[in-house]
């Protein structure tokens, strides 16, 4: 089973050159990578991969949006938003921690791996994520938490991007245990 992680940075589009802005409004942005490589290859998601070994969920949430699109997190600053369990042809593929953050340093540049994008909330584009993107992600973006299982089936050795999404359970308003 892999262990990974998905972070998405957040902020909110009145609080660059608006004068009116205050730092109370509620994030609508949220960064998305178009994914270059890999998994998922072609498709938007946040960034995120596997956990190396000795690696927290954090750590690795942090690292990974590092070397993604260059963007510096305090492990602290990440708020756990998700646990997804990915299944395929019944057996557990991947456990993904999700992240959310408002708090981060610098600005979002193009690696080898992911191309980034700034995108308000409501033009998310889900019909270019992976399928189950559309059932969890809205309500982390809105600030709740998601515990959800999805289960894909394939043909033979395909792999999970290449695998029919064939159903899910879903749980919104969980608590995760601190430090999660
Ligand atoms: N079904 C689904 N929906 C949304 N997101 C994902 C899935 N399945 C997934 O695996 N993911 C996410 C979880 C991870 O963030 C990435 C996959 O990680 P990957 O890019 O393979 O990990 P890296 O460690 O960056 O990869 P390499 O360095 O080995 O290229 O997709």
């Amino acid at each position: 089973m892999i262990e990974a992680t998905l972070c998405f940075p957040m902020r909110s589009r009145s609080n660059g050159d608006d004068p009116t802005a205050s730092a109370d409004d509620a994030p609508d942005e949220v960064l998305l990578i178009e994914k270059r490589r890999g998994l998922g290859e072609g498709w938007y998601n946040g960034p995120g991969g596997k956990l190396e070994s000795a690696e927290t969920p954090r750590e690795c949430a942090v690292r990974e949006t590092r070397e993604e699109v260059g963007l510096g997190i305090d492990p602290a600053d990440l708020e756990k938003a998700g646990e997804l369990r990915f299944l395929l042809n019944g057996e557990e593929h991947t456990f993904c921690h999700v992240f959310r953050t408002t708090e981060f340093d610098g600005e979002p540049a193009a690696s080898a791996e992911a191309r980034p994008e700034w995108v308000p909330v409501e033009d998310v584009p889900y019909d270019q994520m992976w399928e189950d993107d559309r059932l969890w992600l809205p309500t982390v973006l809105e600030g709740e938490t998601v515990r959800g299982e999805f289960r894909f089936e394939a043909e033979g050795d395909e792999p999970l991007d290449e695998a029919e999404f064939v159903d899910h359970d879903l749980e919104t308003g969980v608590s995760f245990e601190a430090g999660d």
